[in-house]
């Protein structure tokens, strides 16, 4: 591979169960063996891990895994299986704790080096066929779709599978994604050689030196630092989690953030717009890309545009897209106004 590839693979998966107390704690009473076989298949491993009262986060090789009693979100990156992740944990889910899938839903950005993935990620096709014939038939109401941009570099694909409507009114999810980064920002994703440090405590250094601890303050953070680079972290504010990962390498440096969120009435648990500059200040990208994920009628991402522009990036195309019983997606895509000088 010429270089490590950024982009992420995210799954999300929810389960239905009967019994009210298995569903407490629910998926989080998967043993860790359960967790490392899943990841065996998709080939990354745990590096860091945590939880609170709602949920469990870990930090994985490649990007990030969290556990909620009834969901499970992965996201992976370089030339991981992410897809292989399916079958295990279907059959762990039911045969250790009497959970059936009841939904599924598939997203990425557009390769950097789409040659390099290998199968079932070869291409979306391929994603797509694999997703159909290994989801069960019960999960019926299903699409699969390529949002387009201007730029036939950057698109958002989609595919979603459930059985029923979910009751998630008022969430929705963001998932921001990064290339091009401001290289003197990026260059402080890179530790200094044989520094002595843990990946934790050099991961620590970095939240604090970039002002990543500064986009949420109430989160309870879980970060780690690549050696020689490279950076992630998992954030925990109640139910609510959001997730940073960054390949700062020149010519093919990527970031990422996503978090999840929800909206009552018109108020919006989280200040998207102090999020949103805050990323944007951290990462000054070439290029940006911004979806969001509702499953009800909510309107957060046009407060996007609105919170993105007066940092110096302009929205240059916007599509959307609806999904049978699994709500809608926006897809924004942005660049600076001024192009950026060689360096
Ligand atoms: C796992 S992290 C962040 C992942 C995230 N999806 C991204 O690319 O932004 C990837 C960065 O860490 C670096 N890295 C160093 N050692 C690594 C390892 N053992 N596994 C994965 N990445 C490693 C990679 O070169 C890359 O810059």
């Amino acid at each position: 591979m010429a270089g490590f590839e950024g982009f992420e693979k995210r799954l999300e998966l929810h389960f239905i169960g009967h019994d009210p107390t298995t569903l407490q704690l629910g998926l989080r009473k998967l043993d860790f063996h359960c967790i490392q076989q899943t990841l065996q298949a998709v080939q990354c491993s745990v590096v860091s891990a945590l939880g609170n009262s709602f949920f469990d986060a870990y930090v994985l090789s490649e990007s990030s895994l969290f556990v909620y009693p009834t969901k499970i979100i992965i996201k992976t990156c370089g030339t991981t299986q992410l897809l292989k992740s399916i079958t295990p944990l279907i059959f762990y889910a039911h045969t250790h704790l009497g959970l059936t899938l009841s939904s599924c839903r598939y997203t990425r950005g557009n390769f950097i080096f789409p040659t390099a993935q290998p199968f079932p990620h070869t291409s979306f096709n391929d994603e797509v066929t694999y997703l159909e014939t290994t989801l069960p038939t019960t999960l019926c109401f299903r699409k699969a779709s390529i949002m387009p941009s201007k730029s036939s570099s950057l698109a958002w694909h989609v595919f979603t599978a459930t059985s029923h409507l979910h009751h998630h009114p008022y969430a929705y999810t963001l998932e921001i994604c990064m290339t091009d980064l401001d290289p003197t920002l990026a260059a402080k994703f890179f530790r200094r050689p044989a520094d002595g440090k843990s990946g934790h405590s050099a991961g620590k250094e970095m939240t604090a030196a970039t002002g990543i601890g500064e986009i949420n303050e109430h989160a309870l953070v879980c970060d780690f630092a690549f050696d020689p680079c490279g950076y992630s972290m998992n954030g925990m504010d109640s139910e609510w989690y959001s997730t940073i990962h960054v390949t700062p390498e020149e010519g093919y440096s990527y970031a990422s953030f996503e978090c999840v969120g929800h909206v009552s009435g018109d108020d919006v648990d989280v200040d998207i717009v102090h999020v949103l500059r805050k990323v944007v200040q951290i990462f000054r990208p070439g290029t940006m890309s911004v979806s969001t994920t509702s499953l009800g009628n909510n309107e957060v991402w046009r407060e996007v545009a609105g919170a993105v522009e007066p940092m110096g990036l302009k929205l240059r195309s916007c599509a959307v897209d609806q999904f049978p019983e699994c709500g809608s997606v926006v897809f924004q895509t942005f660049t600076p106004i001024r192009r950026k000088s060689a360096h």
